[in-house]
């Protein structure tokens, strides 16, 4: 059964193809089409382009010239945890600073909760994103911290995604803080080990990922961010890295020079940092997340800077119960455009091809794609900054099984 979409005022596809064919910067990037037209089949985007050529289909549907963009790629959030930290934010708005210490809050409340709870909640939260446009997501543990707890985090997390990650290195555990060593062991021996009992292909972790701060008494330095970071690739793991969120540190050349698919956070980079991230492009992308500086009262990233240096920049939300509990990439969108110099055909690319790329993923809207769109109620994609706030964009339901935002315990399809 195929099926037409029709109507489509302005449709990204982030396609060069189309976007040679454009004046405005903007357009091109995005690889615009105007009055266009897609065509679905099993789930697969079958033909794409002007509504003028589109072929026959069994079915149409006609978006009354509303924009479509490919669905959101939300690479960054921690979204296996139970507990509340809204009495953390509220202290932040008054001047306390954000340290990380909060952590060991959605540990205690995490390892209370049962499987059932945890699935409910992550459940819950891959709805509320998929309501809001992204319709590929990737998960994080780290809120276990023991051999087990990661585990039960990992398996849940890969009942919604491929793409998870081992934030087993998020920070020491109380039980551990006066014997910092032995917790790098336990992460880069059993934990690691655990994590390949059934070989690489059938592991529930797709990255490792370390939380590198020498600002927080409670992450991770340099030296033990390389150790864990070179046990995880040794052992075949891609990486990503927590790097300079809470102050200059060595996390995002420590990313770069060790291959991590990406850096997350970059708030605070020096000019050798810049540097070396424009020297990784096209391996290193640097994943900046706007709502962590909202949430924490940080100053925002200079993406303006990174790209005018030829940086890979990508958004994502980062959604979790500590820095930023979001799970909008409309707001990150909006926010990056107006704090952090971005433009909004660059921010949208960001949130979408730059994402997918830090995930292994091609994000373009083209012929053999999967079907991962999303409609904006409103005749173009600016409308995602300039009606900040105002819920309009939605994944479009043109997959062929029910997804979480209809069925919330379903996992997304990739
Ligand atoms: N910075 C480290 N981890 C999370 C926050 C975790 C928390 O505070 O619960 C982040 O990405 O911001
Ligand atoms: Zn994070």
């Amino acid at each position: 059964m195929s099926l037409l979409l029709n109507g489509i005022g302005e449709l990204v596809t982030n396609d060069p193809v189309w976007g040679e064919r454009q004046g405005d910067p903007g357009d091109r990037l995005l690889g615009i089409i105007r009055d266009a037209a897609v065509v679905v089949s099993g789930g697969i985007i079958e033909w794409v382009g002007p509504a003028a050529d589109a072929p026959a289909a069994d079915e149409r549907r006609d978006l009354g010239g509303r924009a479509v963009i490919p669905g959101f790629v939300d690479s960054h959030t921690h979204l296996v945890f139970a507990g509340d930290r809204s009495a953390e934010f509220a202290a932040r708005m008054t001047g306390t600073p954000y340290d990380g210490g909060g952590i060991k809050v959605s540990v205690a409340a995490t390892r209370a909760a049962s499987d059932d709870e945890l699935r409910t909640l992550v459940a819950g939260r891959v709805a509320e994103m998929r309501a809001q446009g992204t319709t590929t997501v990737e998960i994080k543990s780290g809120y276990g911290l023991t051999l087990e707890d990661e585990l039960r985090a990992l398996r849940i997390a890969r009942e919604f995604t491929p793409h998870t990650t081992f934030l087993g290195a998020h920070v020491v555990p109380p039980e551990y803080a006066d014997r910092r060593a032995d917790y790098v062991d336990l992460v880069t021996g059993p934990m690691l080990d655990a994590l390949l009992t059934d070989g690489l292909e059938a592991s529930p972790a797709a990255y490792v990922d370390v939380f590198c701060e020498p600002h927080s008494g409670h992450a991770f330095t340099g030296e033990e961010a390389r150790v864990i970071l070179e046990a995880g690739r040794a052992r075949g793991f891609a990486l990503r890295v927590h790097g300079n969120q809470l102050g200059h540190g060595p996390g995002v050349q420590l990313a770069c020079e060790l291959g991590a698919a990406s850096v997350d956070h970059c708030t605070y980079l020096s000019d050798a940092d810049i540097d070396a991230l424009a020297a990784a492009r096209g391996a290193t992308v640097a994943t900046l997340l706007p709502g962590v500086e909202f949430s924490t009262r940080s100053p925002y990233p200079d993406a303006r800077r990174l790209i005018d240096a030829g940086v890979d920049v990508a958004l994502a939300s980062d959604c979790n119960p500590g820095t930023c509990y979001s799970s909008s990439i409309p707001f990150a969108i909006a926010l990056a455009v107006r704090e952090m110099g971005m433009t909004p055909a660059e921010a949208l690319h960001a949130a979408t091809a730059v994402s997918g790329r830090s995930l292994g993923l091609d994000r373009r809207v083209v012929a053999g794609a999967p079907a991962e769109l999303a409609v904006i109620d409103g005749p173009s994609h600016l409308h995602l900054s300039y009606r900040a706030g105002v819920p309009l964009v939605r994944a479009l339901d043109v997959l062929p099984s029910p997804m979480p935002g209809h069925a919330p315990t379903r996992g997304m399809p990739n």
